[in-house]
């Protein structure tokens, strides 16, 4: 008899992975490699940014009160005592009518409270000494950049969790941290499996196709911020893809394969689910294309069975792999980042299901807009090249047409949602 399978709502079946979310183990790095990666600690300010007070500009360190009543008429005159570059320090302490020339990021000297632009000075010798003169007067704490004006000690800057951009790689090297502690990368392995599969560099024959499931999910693994490791395409042999199944296993965290999900002679990984003794979360999700994904669970491994048609196993891995590998990064926005868009072209197709369209989103006159990006069947592989966003259509809609408000899923975006499934599926019906 075929099975019957009950479709559950996409946010069921996506809580019903993040059960089995984990927190992934840590390691120290070098600096230099931390770019994208997540941070595993809080990174707190042990010192003030700057740490002393400094010039933003080349020019001279003065007493403010010696410019008093300085104009064109009566030029304030001061002798120059000294000069800095960055990185060095005054030793003296500044007199009288005296200044220091002094460069951008070099320490005020004791006893300025200012910095007059070399621009608005006028320098000259006399007797074989250094003299400026000024003609306008000048307010204590012009020119000044305070000692941590930028970060104050002990504030707490970055935090666990948090994807290191480069703007956090500046933070690191500003505070010190040659090496960073990150979460360690999941390692997930990639199956593919049909006999009617082909690598990439295989001549076309007959009835066959090329895989290209593997290799997207490869590159979707390596987006989310994990380690892909590819085991490569099996034939459509249960004893075989048992074997390698279990092989696998033994040395990832997680185990995606790909095709042979649903209900066709040849469709096994419901028979290896069972051959190895894994839970099956789900095997069919109210969703289009994608339907037929499936998660199971053995000894605390998640093995993703995503659909054989590229669009259904694209959808399947963003919506339901992603937040787990995110999750292991202790990040708190692990799913995609739900934003608000206009659709920017008609969508005729009726939605039984919630449907997934891969879309190009962009910026038109300040308004998000998303485009379907062509041919949108569950086998189609050209509708992802473009795809930076999914449109999500709920479940019991009509078609959509331009202009409609829709809620889009950034693919390409490091910011995430913390659980972008509320009240988007307020119309699903089965
Ligand atoms: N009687 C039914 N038939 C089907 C159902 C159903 O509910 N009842 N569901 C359909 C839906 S929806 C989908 S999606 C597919 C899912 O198929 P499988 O996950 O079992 O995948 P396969 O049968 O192995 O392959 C489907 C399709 O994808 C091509 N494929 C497979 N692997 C790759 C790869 N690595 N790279 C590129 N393309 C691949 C394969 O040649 C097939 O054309 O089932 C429907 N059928
Ligand atoms: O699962 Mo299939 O992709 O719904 O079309
Ligand atoms: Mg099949």
């Amino acid at each position: 008899m075929i099975e019957q399978r009950k479709p559950i709502a996409v946010a069921e079946a996506v809580q019903r992975v993040m059960n089995y979310a984990y927190q992934a183990r840590t390691e120290t790095i070098p600096l230099q490699q931390a770019y994208g990666r997540f941070l595993a600690e809080d990174i707190a300010a042990d010192q003030d940014v700057p740490a002393f007070d400094r010039s933003p500009y080349d020019g001279y360190a003065i007493r403010s009160m010696d410019s008093e009543g300085a104009n064109a008429e009566k030029p304030a005159i001061f002798q120059v005592v000294g000069e800095i570059g960055a990185g060095y320090v005054y030793d003296g302490i500044v007199g009288e009518r005296q200044a220091v020339r002094i460069m951008t990021g070099a320490m005020i000297p004791q006893g300025c409270d200012a910095v007059v632009m070399l621009e608005i000075t006028q320098s000259f010798e006399q007797n074989g000494q250094a003299y400026m003169s000024l003609k306008r007067q000048i307010q204590a704490g012009t020119n000044i950049s305070y000692k941590g004006e930028d970060i104050q000690k002990d504030a707490i800057l970055i935090t666990k969790g948090q994807y290191i951009n480069p703007g956090v790689v500046a933070l690191l090297a500003t505070f010190g941290y040659p090496h960073v502690m990150v979460f360690k990368k999941p390692i997930i392995g990639v199956i593919a499996t049909g006999s009617e599969l082909l690598e990439p560099d295989e001549a076309l024959q007959a009835g066959k196709i090329r895989n290209s499931n593997a290799y997207m999910v490869m590159a979707q693994i390596e987006r989310a911020g994990a380690t892909a490791k590819y085991f490569g395409q099996l034939s459509d042999n249960l004893e075989l893809c048992i074997q390698a199944v279990q092989e696998a296993l033994q040395e990832v965290d997680i185990l995606i394969t790909t095709g042979g999900v649903s209900v066709g002679d040849y469709d096994y990984l419901p028979a290896i689910y069972e051959a190895i003794g894994a839970e099956v979360l789900f095997n069919k999700v109210a969703m289009r294309p994608g339907s037929v994904t499936t998660v199971a669970m053995r000894d605390g491994q998640l093995l993703y069975g995503l659909s054989g048609n590229p669009s259904a196993c694209y959808v399947g891995f963003e919506l339901f792999a992603r937040p787990i590998i995110r999750t292991a990064f202790h990040n708190p926005r692990p799913h995609l980042r739900r934003e608000q868009a206009v659709l920017g072209a008609d969508f005729p197709k009726p939605n039984p299901f919630t449907r997934f369209v891969r879309a190009m989103v962009s910026f038109q006159n300040g308004q998000l807009v998303a485009v379907p990006c062509g041919f949108d069947k569950s086998s189609a592989v050209s509708s992802l090249e473009g795809a930076n966003a999914f449109i999500v259509l709920p479940g019991g809609s009509r078609g959509y047409e331009k202009g409609m408000q829709v809620v889009v899923l950034l693919l390409e975006d490091t910011q995430g949602s913390e659980w972008p499934w509320d009240s988007i599926e307020k119309s699903y019906r089965l």
